[in-house]
């Protein structure tokens, strides 16, 4: 396919040309704010903050504060959770300008909605099923992150999944995530056709220390198949 699925609110879906459409990336998992400067400025679109205390991405709330000090405008920050307690994510949305949550865990519809928040959730891409069932029991969700985890793992893990498995129909943003480096993300794009991409331990050079040329070669290889297509 050469192009992007769209479907309007009206129901009515069309493919929007290749050439008009850019992949967003998401950078998931800062800890220092020069990385995030970096990211930003390399033309990622998002910064995903992880606030799940047994990665070794975790930030504190001054660290999580220090990194967005350091991002320019029009940059999403993303807190991300994992099956977390709701007063610590009020506590964290109280403390920090957060602009998108994203829940990688078990949470339910109701749990992600109570924060009256925009959010995206994590479909574990580890189990079969057909993703879309996921699509239908998370209506408020303003997009699905694809990821290689099972339920009741953690993400973050580097694993590929299967790409084939990503629907073309799904009507919602479709971000992939899961093993992507500068090494497969072009390969990704091209066959999937995502609305955005994000990657964590891809474009790392230690778990938990990004890298900026990997970053950079990252974001190149996304913006190099739109220039090719
Ligand atoms: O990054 C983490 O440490 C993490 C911890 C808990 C849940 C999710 C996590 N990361 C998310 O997983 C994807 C894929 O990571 P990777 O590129 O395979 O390393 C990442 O983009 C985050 O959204």
């Amino acid at each position: 396919m050469n192009g992007y699925p769209f479907k309007f609110s009206s129901g009515y879906a069309i493919i929007v040309s290749a050439k008009s459409f850019r992949t967003r990336v998401k950078i998931c998992g800062v800890t220092r704010p020069e990385h995030a400067r970096d990211a930003a400025h390399l033309g990622a679109d998002a910064v995903g903050l992880v606030f799940h205390e047994r990665s070794p991405r975790a930030v504190d709330r001054a660290t999580a504060q220090a990194v967005i000090d350091a991002l320019p405008p029009f940059v999403t920050v993303v807190a991300l959770f994992q099956d977390p307690q709701a007063a610590f994510v009020r506590q964290v949305l109280s403390e920090l300008r957060i602009d998108l949550l994203q829940f990688h865990g078990d949470e339910a519809p109701e749990f992600c909605e109570g924060f009256h928040r925009r959010y995206i959730k994590a479909i574990p891409m580890g189990e079969s099923g057909d993703p879309k069932a996921w699509v239908a029991r998370y209506p408020s969700a303003v997009g699905f992150l694809l990821d290689s985890h099972s339920r009741g793992t953690s993400g973050g893990s580097g694993e590929v999944f299967d790409w084939a498995r990503v629907p073309h129909d799904a009507g919602v943003p479709l971000i992939m995530a899961g093993g992507l480096s500068p090494d497969n993300v072009g390969d990704a794009v091209k066959q999937a056709r995502p609305f955005a991409v994000d990657v964590s331990s891809g474009v790392e050079s230690a778990p938990g220390v990004k890298d900026p040329q990997l970053m950079a070669a990252f974001i190149n290889e996304v913006s190099n198949v739109h220039q090719a297509d």
